[in-house]
């Protein structure tokens, strides 16, 4: 493995007088899965939440590219912030429910591509293929998708912004296993095909073990160890 697009050291999380972690230390590369597993209310999210600055730690360095985000100006985060991105166990909360699926789609490259129209809607189609979504679900609204559906318009509104990182957290958790595995093979063919890397939450050890090329096991507000998984399975 190449050199780490993320390496998280020494981080410490407090809410209050609430120590959720105190020493939490990974690394992860280009084209890599690590698995994140602990148990409820070990700080999973959390973790998560401090990579792509939805919340700040109260101690330790987050390194993109060898910088410390958390030293980062807010001009210079916000640059490198779509680099950096993640999914959620209730994926419909990033969609906005007044707008069809494809408009929810190519939402983030109107803001942040620059591309004319024509083109957008060309990336767009681009995208909805890749990731395996079909003309008449692009016309519904998102209350009228599936749990899979959603999750697959989410992963192509991330894919515009060809992320180096996504933090995927519990992404798969509220489907049917027939669907779990649907959406865990389009990420293996999304980071076959551009490289991205995951760090992926989730309380199923089965899992982990499938997808991840490493699993780092968070106890007692510290990573207690790092399993290399030997053979990763082509879902
Ligand atoms: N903004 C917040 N303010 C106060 N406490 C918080 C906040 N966010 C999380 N917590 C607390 O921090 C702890 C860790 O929460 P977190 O959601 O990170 O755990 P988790 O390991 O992801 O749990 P689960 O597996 O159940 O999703 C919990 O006790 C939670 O209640």
């Amino acid at each position: 493995m190449s050199l780490p697009v993320l390496a998280v050291d020494e981080l410490a999380m407090s809410f209050g007088t609430l120590e959720v972690f105190t020493n939490v230390s990974f690394s992860v590369s280009r084209g890599e899965t690590l698995g994140l597993f602990g148990k409820s209310g070990s700080g999973k999210t959390t973790i998560g939440k401090c990579i792509v600055g939805l919340e700040r730690p109260t101690g330790g360095e987050i390194r993109v590219q060898e910088a410390n985000i958390l030293n980062m100006r807010k001009k210079e985060f916000r640059k490198l912030r779509p680099k950096i991105q993640m999914i959620f166990q209730h994926p419909e909360t990033s969609l906005d429910p007044r707008m069809k699926a494809f408009e929810n789609l190519i939402e983030p490259l109107k803001l942040h591509s620059g591309l004319k129209q024509d083109a957008l809607l060309k990336r767009g189609e681009e995208l909805a293929e890749l990731t395996g979504l079909l003309p008449e679900h692009l016309a519904r609204y998102p209350i009228q998708l599936s749990g899979g559906e959603i999750q697959r318009i989410v992963l192509a509104r991330i894919m515009a912004l060809s992320p180096d990182f996504i933090v995927a957290d519990e992404p798969t958790s509220m489907l049917d296993v027939s669907v779990q595995a649907q959406i865990l093979r389009l990420m293996q063919k999304l980071q076959r095909e551009t490289g991205v890397s995951y760090l992926l939450i989730s309380h199923d050890l089965e899992v982990l073990r499938k997808v991840c090329h490493r699993i780092a096991y968070l106890d007692n507000g510290t990573i207690t160890s790092i399993e290399n998984i030997k053979r990763v399975v082509k879902i």
